[in-house]
């Protein structure tokens, strides 16, 4: 079998349990992701999705396992891998603009200023920001346009690959709608890789090629990976009304609802756990009803 782009072989964390003794947050969990993929993860809290970000961020080393990405094994945090939190993480000294150009510039340190400058407002206004709001600092913003500014700011950096902690989870509904639809827009017109935890099966389905489903925890496993068979570009008004939709959303409510927990606690016992591969077409079965009949010769 030929290796993703990103490929996670193995990986184990444990924590101390405060007793003297650990807990298994998650075991030998495998799975890859492949070039150019929107990739969300769902599952209860505490099952380990921020463990995994963070791990794949750099920011956290895993007890046992590997991460690869292009072949190499990543150590540490790198340009090649952005991350945005739900909490902005904005320099809240810089302008909007200089938050932008800042990382603009060391990721592409031959570049004159005026370029890094011109990059970076190009990729603020796809995120809608433009005029004054790009010379303010951040505490003059309000979330949504902070949330923006971080997304705008991850994606013109152009890492390869992106990793979306709940990045709308503190926005209103009709904000996190216009946002949701401006991160579609920057990605679709990139080969970037995302990678985006969220608690929101609407959303999920919306943004993501594939859904990866994480049993309860402790000892997590990725269980599913759910594809999301509607095809792009998808509009958050009439996707609802594809067949295929409610069939993925009761699939999923029902997976969170009692299989996360079903499955719950089942040690690994030295196992590599892949996700199962889910696909549900009513296209492919509505076809087929409508399919001629043959026709019968004597
Ligand atoms: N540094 C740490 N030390 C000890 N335990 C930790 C540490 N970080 C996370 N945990 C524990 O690991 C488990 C997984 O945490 P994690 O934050 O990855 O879950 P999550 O799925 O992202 O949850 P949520 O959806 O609530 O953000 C939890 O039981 C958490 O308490």
């Amino acid at each position: 079998m030929a290796s993703s782009f990103l490929s996670i072989e193995q990986l184990t964390q444990r924590y101390p349990d405060g007793k003297g003794g650990e807990f298994t947050v998650f075991e030998n969990a495998s799975f890859g992701i492949e070039k150019g993929e929107f990739v969300c993860i769902l599952g209860h809290s505490g099952c380990g999705k921020s463990t995994i970000m963070n791990i794949l961020a750099g920011l956290a080393e895993p007890t046992a396992g590997v991460i690869k990405m292009d072949g190499q094994a990543i150590s540490g945090p790198s340009l090649d891998r952005g991350v945005v939190f739900q909490n902005y993480s904005l320099l809240p000294w810089l302008t909007t603009l200089k938050n932008v150009t800042f990382g603009v510039a060391a990721r592409f340190p031959k570049w004159t200023k005026q370029q890094v400058t011109d990059h970076s407002i190009a990729f603020l206004e796809k995120v809608g920001l433009s005029g004054d709001a790009i010379h303010r600092k951040p505490s003059q913003l309000s979330g949504g346009m902070r949330q923006r500014v971080s997304i705008a700011r991850a994606f013109a950096n152009e890492p390869k690959l992106l990793l979306l902690d709940e990045p709308f989870g503190a926005l209103d509904a009709l904000t996190r709608g216009t946002i949701q639809d401006e991160l579609i827009k920057v990605w679709s017109g990139t080969d970037q890789t995302v990678f985006m935890i969220t608690h929101d099966i609407d959303e999920a389905i919306l943004l993501a090629d594939r859904i990866l489903l994480m049993t309860n925890g402790p000892m997590a496993r990725v269980a599913e990976s759910v594809e999301i068979t509607i095809p792009r570009p998808r509009n958050r008004t009439q996707i609802v009304q594809h067949p295929n939709y409610y069939a993925i959303r009761n699939h999923l409510v029902q997976f969170l609802g009692e299989r996360s927990v079903k499955l719950a606690a089942q040690p690994a016992d030295g196992m590599i756990h892949r996700p199962e591969t889910v696909r549900i077409d009513k296209t492919e079965e509505r076809a087929a009803d409508k399919a001629p009949l043959r026709a019968i010769t004597s």
